[in-house]
């Protein structure tokens, strides 16, 4: 089923919050399988409504809105878990589970699916390492540093290999290095399949990926529904192994 549809649908759409304005107004695109998106745009331009409704946090006030193949509008509420479980999401606020530390953190979504507890231990470590978080990963969240928790959401977000992973200002809070090493990150991901949506300000970024597509918002309307928009190309990073544990040699 899912092959034949693209992941995300949107047809004029429009978002407002409570009674007053729309915040997203007549915004019509398909997200691909398989495809990086940068979303981009000012502040206040609507990024963060419009991955809300990507992750299923907020239904549209107009249009449709359809996510594998179903329509998200008129799904029964009873059947949205099952769909945001193929979510991964890297929220602007990390929301980290504040009574768990970083290993349990990031070992939740794999809990959730009924992995193992055996099975856990060596995907946790190994992307606490990617994340460079090895020796905090008995820490509380509110012991780490801004950047620390969002190394952390970010890993809890990427280790189940979600059929989308919706991600906003994932690289706020550290520095360019850091970026770079999540920037390959999320590339390793997409490469294994999972459709990829960024929102960030940072033309830094945008220019290191030159494949992605990138999706303009202003003032509410997407300016690039279709992605055309390019940056100039710049080197891709392609120093990291594929997959946290995984050799670089055996890159797909
Ligand atoms: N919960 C809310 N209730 C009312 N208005 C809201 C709410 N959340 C956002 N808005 C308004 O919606 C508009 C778009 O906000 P949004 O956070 O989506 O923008 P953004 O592009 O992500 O901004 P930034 O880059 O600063 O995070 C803004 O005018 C904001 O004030």
């Amino acid at each position: 089923m899912d092959s034949q549809h693209p992941v995300v649908q949107l047809d004029n759409v429009g978002l407002r919050y409570g009674t007053d304005k729309e915040v997203l107004s007549g915004v019509s695109c398909s997200l691909h399988a398989g495809q990086f998106y940068f979303l981009t745009g000012a502040s206040g331009a609507g990024k963060t409504s419009l991955l809300k409704l990507l992750y299923l946090a907020q239904t549209p006030s107009r249009g449709a809105l359809r996510m594998f193949g179903t329509d998200m509008v008129t799904v029964p509420k009873d059947k949205l878990p099952a769909f945001r479980r193929r979510l991964g999401v890297v929220f602007q606020d990390f929301r980290l589970v504040e009574h768990m530390d970083v290993f349990d953190n990031i070992a939740l979504p794999l809990r959730v699916a009924g992995v193992r507890e055996r099975d856990l231990v060596e995907p946790v470590s190994d992307m606490l390492a990617w994340v460079g978080l090895e020796n905090r990963a008995h820490a509380k969240p509110a012991t780490l540093s801004g950047g620390e928790q969002q190394r952390v959401a970010i890993a809890r977000a990427v280790i189940s290999k979600p059929d989308m992973l919706v991600a906003d200002e994932p690289t706020g809070n550290v520095d360019p290095e850091m970026a770079l090493k999540l920037l390959s990150l999320f590339y390793a991901l997409n490469r294994l399949g999972t459709t990829v949506v960024v929102a960030t300000h940072d033309v830094q970024l945008l220019r290191q990926m030159p494949d992605a597509l990138i999706m303009r918002l202003d003032k509410g309307k997407l300016m690039d529904p279709t992605g055309a928009l390019r940056y100039p190309p710049r080197a891709v990073q392609k120093r990291e192994p594929a997959w946290p544990g995984v050799a670089s040699d055996e890159r797909a």
